[in-house]
């Protein structure tokens, strides 16, 4: 059943106050990879906290304990877990995302400053680093909330949040929560859950709605390479030293090839090559060679055939490099040999690849390579965090209900995705909730997440809002 037509005339006629919540959250700079923005992630759960509670929702702060970044031990920013409704009749839906957001300054080539949101009334975009990623669709959810408890209308389904603040940085500490928590049984705060929805990723392109039944997992390894007991002044000491970034660019030039394979033997071999079954899953997406260009900005697409584009994001591993800390950047010409670099890069993981299977692999092949350079510095690699990859039951009554919601609102049946990012806590709460989990998105493949000048389209965020309280409608009808 579609969600009482009060409901979506609500949510039309408060766009601006939606937009307001947004600019407040997106002002939050929640960045949970810098150790210098940890107050502000903490800052940025307790606001959450606050608005949830204000719109009924009965909430705590879980501490998650500390952990070991950069060199630092940081508190743990704490999940925020929320319950409202408790009707034995009625389903209980589990809603999660996170509050942190990935790094981002104005010198990275952002248009505008990215912790402040900026309407541009042209595009209709909402401009900022967390509009898309996560903290739009959070913001969708509290957009529900608001309509009911404004209108007086009773939640279709009783609601269960969890809300954490390391999801760009490993999601660290929230299984232990979840474990522990499910260890409890009934009496435990994800007892009573019939499914989960996490609103996290993305459409394809610009124009399909989309449900998402499939995450890459993730390993995520920094590679140090150390020698001199300082920096040095490279005409004092060029061609007279073993030098760290001559031997860390070496190493990294041999993990992946231009054309994505895989350079560490054995991880590419782990995956099995789609059949022509399968690769009609992928034809039949409404995707185009010009939908990623468009997304990126450029004609550098891997293939032109859209279907091994596709499987490139979906179903295959991939590698990249990320960045070489420690090395000099920025304006001039220092002339410096750096005494400690740190590469950094990542593996998406697909079934049946594991962090733990794929990191001997790694750790073996560096370490040859290393030993090949007859360097005289030193080597370490360390695994800083990572996740499994994860595929849903794409058949159970969680889709059905998103399919109808989507159709409703949307007026157009979704694809079927997977997708290429990872959110480590998925799998957990698949296995650990024995429960479906689904992947809602609300907003665009080319909405930048990660990226400069990251955005959400208004329509998206008004339109996704809709999406998310009928989901709720359809569940309860379908379970009726
Ligand atoms: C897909 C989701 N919105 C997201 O961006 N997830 C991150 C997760 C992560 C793990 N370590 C660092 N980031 C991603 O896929 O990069
Ligand atoms: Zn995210
Ligand atoms: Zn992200």
């Amino acid at each position: 059943m579609p969600a009482p037509p009060k409901f979506t005339e609500f949510i039309d006629s408060h766009v601006d106050g939606f937009i307001q919540r947004l600019a407040d959250a997106v002002a939050i700079p929640s960045v949970s990879g810098d150790a210098q923005h940890r107050q502000d992630v903490f800052k940025m759960g307790s606001w959450l906290q606050g608005q949830l509670n204000s719109l009924g929702v009965e909430t705590k702060q879980v501490d998650l304990g500390k952990h070991i970044m950069d060199g630092q031990e940081l508190q743990l920013p704490p999940a925020i877990l929320g319950r409202i409704g408790d009707d034995p009749k009625k389903k209980t839906v589990l809603v999660y995302g996170h509050y942190d957001v990935q790094p981002a300054e104005k010198s990275d080539g952002w248009d505008t400053e990215p912790f402040k949101l900026v309407v541009d009334e042209k595009t209709g975009r909402l401009i900022g680093r967390g509009s898309t990623d996560d903290k739009g669709p959070i913001l969708g959810w509290l957009n529900v909330l608001e309509a009911h408890k404004a209108l007086g209308l009773e939640l279709p389904v009783n609601m269960r949040f969890c809300f954490e603040g390391m999801e760009e940085s490993g999601s660290e500490g929230l299984d232990d929560l979840i474990k522990s928590e499910t260890a409890k049984g009934k009496n435990g705060f994800f007892g009573d859950v019939d499914c989960v929805c996490i609103s996290d990723n993305y459409w394809l392109n610009t124009r399909t709605p989309c449900l998402t039944y499939g995450l890459r997992g993730l390993v995520y390894f920094k590679v140090t390479v150390s020698g001199p007991a300082r920096d040095l002044h490279s005409g004092a000491f060029g061609r007279s030293v073993h030098e760290p970034m001559t031997d860390l660019v070496q190493i990294m030039s041999k993990l992946v090839a231009t054309d994505g394979t895989i350079l560490i033997p054995g991880v590419d071999d782990m995956v099995s090559t789609a059949d022509a079954e399968e690769k009609k899953l992928y034809v039949t997406l409404d995707y185009s060679i010009q939908d990623i260009e468009e997304a990126v900005g450029a004609p550098i697409a891997l293939s032109d055939d859209k279907a091994t584009v596709l499987m490139g994001r979906m179903r295959e591993p991939s590698l990249s490099l990320h960045g070489i800390e420690g090395a000099f950047y920025g304006p001039g010409a220092k002339t410096v040999i750096p005494a400690s670099v740190s590469g950094k890069f990542s593996i998406r993981l697909v079934p049946p690849q594991t962090p733990d299977t794929v990191e001997p692999l790694v750790f073996k092949y560096i370490e040859s390579e290393f030993a090949k350079l007859n360097t005289k510095n030193k080597l370490k690699i360390e695994n800083l965090h990572g996740g499994k990859p994860w595929i849903a039951d794409h058949k159970h009554w969680n889709y059905e209900a998103a399919k109808r919601a989507t159709e409703a609102v949307y007026k157009r049946t979704p694809d079927l995705t997977r997708e290429g990012g990872s959110i480590p806590v998925t799998l957990t709460f698949a296995e650990s909730l024995g429960v479906n989990v689904l992947l809602l998105p609300m907003g665009r493949g080319d909405d930048g997440a990660h990226s400069t000048n990251e955005k959400l389209d208004k329509s998206n965020f008004v339109e996704g809002t809709k999406l998310l309280g009928t989901y709720l409608y359809e569940v309860a009808a379908i379970t009726a």
